[in-house]
């Protein structure tokens, strides 16, 4: 199956937490090579969706289909780091990169998101900005049908942004499907769906 039909299709998905009603009747259908930015106030269920759509949250109604084999192709980056604090910078990305069965030049990886320097230095000596550009350096290894990111951008200096904008857009454009959570926003053309009641301007 060619990326190009890569689909996912949700359709009346509704989630509960704690008896309440965190969204209900979300549909949306995402392709290849699109941007989606999922927003919505703290708490509205941004880190939810996207556990439901990679599969670590079942507790839910609706559909969530992926329309291609993708369980070695999917990249998930969660809200935490996720770096260990005794390993360094190149042992952290290697370990995640055989974990994911994701091959790449590691230390170029790094390098890509301004670590050089840093490789050798344990993650508990690291910024929390250089901590989540550990795990942002996935990003730039081999490249997945899928991205999901929940707030990729936090922490992360101007410089930094840009450098993930960029990416982003560099991935989409091959055919990566993106999804991520944050208030900022990749580019005019990412697709934008709210969770709650008020839109934003
Ligand atoms: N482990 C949990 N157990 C029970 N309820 C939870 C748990 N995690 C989150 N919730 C509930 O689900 C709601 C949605 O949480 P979620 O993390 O998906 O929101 P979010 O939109 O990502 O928020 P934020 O912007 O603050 O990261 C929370 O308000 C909370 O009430």
């Amino acid at each position: 199956m060619s990326s190009d039909s890569l689909r996912l299709t949700v359709r009346q998905l509704q989630c509960e937490r704690d008896e309440r009603v965190l969204f209900r009747d979300l549909a949306f259908q995402a392709r290849a090579g699109e941007i989606w930015q999922i927003t919505g106030a703290n708490g509205a269920g941004k880190t939810t969706l996207l556990r439901i759509l990679v599969g670590l949250h079942g507790f839910y109604e609706g559909q969530v289909r992926w329309h291609s084999p993708l369980a070695p192709d999917l990249l998930y980056l969660g809200h935490q780091p996720g770096v260990r604090e005794e390993l360094t910078a190149r042992e952290n990305l290697r370990f995640s990169a055989a974990l994911n069965n994701q091959p790449g030049d590691v230390d170029a990886a790094l390098d890509a998101v301004d670590l050089y320097g840093f490789e050798d230095v344990p993650a508990a000596h690291l910024s929390a900005g250089q901590k989540r550009r550990v795990a942002l350096a996935r990003l730039w290894l081999a490249p997945k049908k899928v991205w999901v990111l929940d707030e990729p951008y936090t922490a992360i200096d101007q410089n930094g942004v840009a450098r993930l904008d960029q990416r982003i857009r560099d991935a989409a454009g091959d055919g990566t499907l993106v999804l991520y959570t944050s208030h900022h926003r990749v580019g005019d053309d990412v697709r934008r769906l709210h969770l709650g009641a008020e839109a934003p301007a």
